[in-house]
């Protein structure tokens, strides 16, 4: 796999310049597993401090825990981002512990994939609170309590919505509430100097993939075949999408989506051609998670 810009055993690779998020604070949500973890030790080496933002602590402990070995600065937040007073107490706390936040990565998330007829009330409450009224409650209050002064950047991790999202209805649904969202926070907030974009992740070789049972995991393995670029995406390129979006290169970006993909929405009804057998992943990560399901990925593909 390419390393571009490698600078030391252990430490995060990356394309972007040393130093471009200096004495930033950025907020990660779902920062102790997968895109989040991976985020924060992006940024951590590229000089922000970040706090860390979930459910289980022990698994932000281990996060920071990681990012300290190469100097980076983390805080750790127990937090479920469906309680609004847990909500508002974290970015309290976190302006309190760093002084500032600079910017909001919105990437806690999840669901179980089920049909839509299976799906219970409480089952579609539990999925839509989690991917679009959490992300709503963490943007409203970052943006509140800090950004509205000082202006900053919020990215949210969505997902490849276009064309319906089936076996995951109640995903889809909020995820498209929260594409929406993004459009209407970045006309609201654009006065105050705050740009709020979203990345789409399309299948993405994550810890996320292990939350998922047996048959869904081989369902998964299948998919690489529908890829247009032949292989499944990675952390690292997940994360370079939210490290541009919150940089200054992206100083004139707002509303927008990135998707990282491989092009799956351009491969649904009209073509069946080959795939590629020639893309080379970017995962300069030198501590990306491998889901069980896909352990024989690296050595098959790379
Ligand atoms: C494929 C590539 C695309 C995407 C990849 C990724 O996102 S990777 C990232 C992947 N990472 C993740 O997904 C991690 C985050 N995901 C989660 O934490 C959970 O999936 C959550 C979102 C449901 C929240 O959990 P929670 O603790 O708040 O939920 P709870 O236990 O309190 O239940 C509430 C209701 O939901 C119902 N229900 C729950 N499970 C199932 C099921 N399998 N079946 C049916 N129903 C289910 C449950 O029965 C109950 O309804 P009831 O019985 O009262 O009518
Ligand atoms: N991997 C993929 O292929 C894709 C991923 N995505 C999305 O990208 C994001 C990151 O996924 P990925 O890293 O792969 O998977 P993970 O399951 O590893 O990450 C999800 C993170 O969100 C946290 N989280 C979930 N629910 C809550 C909650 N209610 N409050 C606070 N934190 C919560 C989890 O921590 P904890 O359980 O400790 O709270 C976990 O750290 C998610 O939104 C996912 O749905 C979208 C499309 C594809």
């Amino acid at each position: 796999m390419s390393s571009p810009n490698t600078t030391g055993a252990g430490r995060y690779t990356t394309v972007f310049r040393d130093g471009l998020f200096d004495g930033q604070v950025i907020v990660v949500t779902g920062g102790g597993s997968g895109i989040g973890r991976c985020t924060a030790h992006e940024l951590c080496r590229l000089g922000a401090s970040v706090a860390l933002i979930g459910r289980r602590v022990e698994r932000l402990e281990a996060v920071r825990g990681e990012l300290a070995v190469h100097g980076g600065e983390a805080s750790v937040h127990a937090c479920d981002i469906r309680d609004e007073d847990a909500v508002r107490a974290s970015v309290a706390a976190v302006r309190a512990e760093h002084g500032r936040i600079d910017g909001l990565v919105n990437n806690a998330g999840g669901q179980f994939p089920a049909p839509l007829e299976k799906i219970s009330a409480n089952g579609w409450d539990a999925v839509v609170r989690t991917n679009l009224t959490g992300g709503f409650l963490m943007a409203r209050e970052v943006y509140s309590q800090q950004l509205h002064a000082t202006g900053g950047s919020i990215v949210n991790i969505i997902a490849d919505i276009w064309g319906g999202m089936p076996t995951m209805g109640h995903s889809g649904a909020a995820r498209a509430g929260m594409l929406n969202l993004t459009e209407t926070a970045a006309c609201e907030w654009a006065a105050a100097g705050v740009r709020v974009n979203a990345v789409a992740p399309g299948w993405i070789a994550s810890s996320g993939f292990d939350t998922y049972d047996e048959a869904m995991q081989a369902e998964l393995r299948r998919l690489k075949d529908k890829v247009p670029l032949g292989r499944y995406g990675t952390e690292a390129e997940v994360s370079a999408a939210i490290v541009f979006l919150l940089s200054p290169a992206a100083a004139f970006i707002s509303g927008s989506c990135v998707r990282v993909d491989g092009a799956v929405p351009n491969n649904r009804h009209t073509w069946n051609g080959p795939v590629s057998t020639r893309s080379v992943p970017f995962d300069g990560f030198p501590l990306a998670t491998m889901p069980t399901a896909l352990r024989e990925y690296g050595s098959d593909d790379s």
